[in-house]
């Protein structure tokens, strides 16, 4: 693990990638024995029963809502679901293709930021509501964006849905059918918290220098962005793409392990024996799969599977089954991230909200392995 180093009067122990530190208490979410819990509520009996604005109500406020809190929560999120037509004006006048969604995302919602004036203040009462605020419209900024990137009008949120069908009403300009509604409401609360991830960790650093809200999660979306994190799920599918049919998935999968390339969607820094998600969305893969009849990437998912976890003992994590399911919801790849960070925008604010209630600068040591007592030199007598 790490290595002691005695530097003057300090102690310093080097983790890399801090694996096994605890940087923080925190009653927001936990994973012990491999088992996840959102205060306390484990996700197998949150999947099967609560919806995502219970979910979000419940990682804010550290309880269920009863009938009267949910309602007023879903009011909130309609009511704060329009974006600044500036964005919006902003979006449909800039090049998108060069950039990645996940990038233009994070500018995005940082620039939600110049259309609040609130966006500095800082107390308990205004930052709750930057943060309904920004749970409400980053949804109707993600469908915005894969319209107007396509050359279509974006479509305004309907205030009458729930969230997860308003925002697939927003992307397809069609109201979603009830399985649609239910797999994709599933999918949000599955991804909405997980301890400490790095997208969270970076969020809680950012806010820890009493920073405001929006950079927490523009900080946040940039980390999710990467491939080790939220950005596997896109990959999981550009695999499943390459890979093509399930004939070809043998030899494909063999080859990257042999050269040890990283099969992405597997594998875990905290889970030893299995993303307990993993087995939520490979039914709705399969469920989704037979109802588009494109069955073949969960066909193609379950013979990667099996090569992986036999001749490497690496599970699926939460991106591998979300991959093809979100396909076989019509969604286009690059999408997949973005939407992940939808739903994790409420457990970035649950944790950026616990950790103004109770916060220190977090700033760690580094153990200094560069060259010492060098001495300036005048750049024309430099090599
Ligand atoms: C929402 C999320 O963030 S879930 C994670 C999403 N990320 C991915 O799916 C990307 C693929 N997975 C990985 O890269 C890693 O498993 C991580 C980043 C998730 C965890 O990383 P770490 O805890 O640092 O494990 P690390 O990368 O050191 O792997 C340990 C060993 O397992 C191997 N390994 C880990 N994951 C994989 C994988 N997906 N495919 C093949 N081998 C793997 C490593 O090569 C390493 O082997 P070695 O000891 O022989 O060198
Ligand atoms: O916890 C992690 O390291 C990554 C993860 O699964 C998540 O953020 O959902």
């Amino acid at each position: 693990m790490g290595e002691s180093l005695n530097k003057g009067e300090m102690i310093m122990t080097v983790i890399k990638g801090l694996e096994g530190v605890v940087a923080t208490t925190s009653s927001v979410s936990s994973i012990i024995d491999d088992t996840l819990t959102y205060v306390g509520y484990e996700i197998d009996d949150l999947a099967e029963n609560a919806s995502f604005e219970e979910v979000v109500y419940l990682l804010w406020h550290r309880q269920l809502p009863n009938a009267a809190q949910l309602t007023e929560l879903k009011t909130q999120l309609s009511e704060h679901a329009d974006v600044p037509a500036g964005i919006l004006t902003y979006l449909q006048t800039t090049n998108l293709t060069t950039s990645h969604p996940m990038s233009v995302l994070r500018t995005a919602v940082s620039m939600l930021a110049l259309y609040d004036e609130d966006a500095e203040v800082m107390d308990e009462k205004s930052n709750y509501l930057k943060a309904v605020k920004l749970q409400a419209k980053i949804s109707t900024l993600v469908a915005a964006y894969a319209r107007i990137r396509k050359g279509l009008t974006p479509v305004a949120p309907d205030k009458e849905l729930g969230y997860a069908a308003n925002f697939l009403y927003m992307l397809n300009d069609r109201k979603p059918n009830e399985i649609e509604i239910e797999a994709f409401d599933k999918a949000l609360v599955l991804h909405a918290d997980h301890e400490l991830n790095a997208s969270t960790f970076t969020a809680r650093v950012c806010v820890a220098t009493l920073s405001d809200v929006y950079s927490g999660i523009t900080a946040a979306i940039g980390a999710l962005k990467g491939p080790l994190h939220g950005g596997a799920n896109e990959n999981v599918m550009k695999m499943l793409m390459e890979i093509g049919e399930v004939e070809h998935v043998d030899a494909y999968i063999q080859n990257a392990l042999n050269n040890k390339v990283k099969i992405m969607g597997f594998g875990h820094r905290v889970y030893r024996n299995g993303d307990p998600r993993a087995k939520h969305l490979k039914a709705m893969s399969e469920q989704l799969g037979i109802i588009s009849g494109e069955r073949k990437w969960y066909d193609m998912s379950v013979k990667i599977e099996e090569i992986v976890t036999s001749s490497k003992d690496l599970p699926p994590n939460v991106d591998f089954y979300s991959a093809s399911m979100y396909h076989c919801l019509g969604i286009e790849h690059d999408l997949f991230t973005p939407i992940f960070a939808v739903s994790r925008t409420s457990g970035w604010l649950a944790h950026i909200l616990e950790q103004y209630e109770n916060n220190r600068l977090i700033r760690p040591r580094a153990d200094y392995t560069g060259p010492t007592g060098q001495k300036y030199v005048a750049i024309e007598d430099r090599a």
